[in-house]
């Protein structure tokens, strides 16, 4: 038997205790929950075989009360002494997608994000659509396409119409971009016919993760008029692996800011679902922004109950993302085509002058939250490597 040493300031403590899906000593993928730089084999510990899967998605279906019994039991458990065999240390697993991904929808719910995608993209119209303040706009993803931290991406081809041309052309994506985001996770469904109220919120959501929704600006521009993102960012979504638990967040609830239009008495709650996430991207090593999540204006829980108000069903599994988090100064943009200004204002990194992805560079997305006992908790990272395009030859 051992112990669980939990050094001071560590992001994994006992407020935290994330969960997700490892492989260690060629044993099958099993769910393993996060403390310090330990992974604990739960299937090992509690002797249930709901964590003998490789996949959140059983577990995560049991619902609230579930959740909130095996977290206590945890932070029992991991006080003590445990069996050394249900111990790995975090280096020496290899991460899996947490769970299976069943429907992917994408929001846009940063004011800052808008209101800057709409100068670059629509110079001669106001940044924010009518429609902005009013409701959480989002368009529905490619959940297939969901991978998990560390997985490479490989540059997308696609038809786009660049500058100065007359006709469209096929070939790999010149504009590949990032989109800083945080993304939450059904855990409870609901059937079709019954919408999910935004104080309902935590009966249904499981927890958080960080999203980077890779974009090819290219490709999107010249495609998305007028039914929105389709090829431009269905190539790859990278998660991290980690499911930070909605309870772990607590202590980073906050208000939204003041929404003005009030929104629709089915967006309106009693609870506060902003969330005091501070995010970091790092571009080949260094860091180039930090998005800071707290700014967003729509919560998640207004995203969810949206999504459901019009009588569509949720599933165990389902993945909705913030949309990119910018902030309003220029070092807190989520997306370098607005940090770069559409490419008109390169940044410095790594001692270079760079705008959009070039191959072999490398993102790592990390993000921090306050804890319930003062100190912070952490969300890990989602980290890949851009790929060069393989030719299909179309
Ligand atoms: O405003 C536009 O024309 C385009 C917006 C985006 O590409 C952003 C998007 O997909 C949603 C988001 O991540 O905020
Ligand atoms: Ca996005
Ligand atoms: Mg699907």
């Amino acid at each position: 038997m051992t112990t669980i040493d939990i050094p001071e300031g560590s992001l994994f403590g006992i407020d935290n205790l994330p969960y997700g899906v490892f492989e260690a000593d060629g044993a099958a993928p099993r769910v393993g929950v996060r403390v310090a730089d330990t992974v604990v084999d739960l299937a090992a510990t509690l002797g249930d075989d709901v964590f003998a899967q490789p996949s959140l998605n059983p577990f995560m279906a049991q619902g609230k009360a579930r959740w909130d019994e095996v977290r206590s039991r945890i932070v029992e458990l991991v006080q003590g002494d445990l069996p050394a065999e249900a111990l790995h240390a975090v280096s020496d697993v290899t991460m899996r997608l947490p769970f299976d991904v069943a429907d992917y929808v994408d929001f846009y719910a940063s004011e800052n994000h808008a209101t800057n995608l709409g100068k670059l993209f629509r110079p001669d119209s106001a940044p924010l659509m009518p429609n902005w303040k009013h409701l959480p706009v989002g368009y529905h993803g490619r959940s297939s396409t969901v991978i998990v931290s560390g997985v490479d991406v490989v540059r997308p081809c696609g038809q786009r119409k660049l500058p100065g041309d007359d006709a469209p052309t096929y070939g790999p994506s010149v504009r590949l971009d990032i989109e800083a985001e945080m993304g939450f996770v059904v855990g409870v469904p609901s059937p079709l016919g019954s919408p999910i109220a935004p104080d309902e919120f935590a009966e249904h959501v499981f927890g958080a993760v960080i999203v980077n929704d890779w974009s090819a600006r290219d490709i999107q521009a010249w495609e998305y008029v007028p039914l929105g993102p389709f090829l431009g960012k269905s190539f790859a979504t990278s998660v991290s692996p980690w499911v930070v638990p909605l309870a772990a967040l607590d202590a980073a609830r906050v208000a939204t800011p003041v929404q003005d239009p009030t929104p629709l008495p089915y967006l309106q709650g009693e609870q506060k679902w902003g969330l005091d996430i501070d995010l970091a991207v790092e571009w080949n090593g260094d860091v180039v922004t930090r998005p800071p999540y707290a700014g967003m204006y729509w919560s998640p829980a207004q995203m969810l109950a949206h999504t459901t108000i019009n009588g569509a069903a949720s599933s165990t599994g389902d993945l909705f993302a913030s949309g990119t988090i910018s902030g309003p100064e220029k070092d807190q943009r989520g997306a370098f085509i607005e940090l770069t200004w559409g490419g008109k204002e390169p940044v410095e990194v790594a001692a270079e002058q760079r705008t959009f992805l070039e191959d072999g560079d490398e993102i790592a997305i990390s993000a921090t939250a306050p804890g319930a006992s003062g100190g912070r908790i952490g969300f890990g990272e989602v980290r890949s490597r851009i790929l060069p395009a393989t030719e299909t030859g179309r």
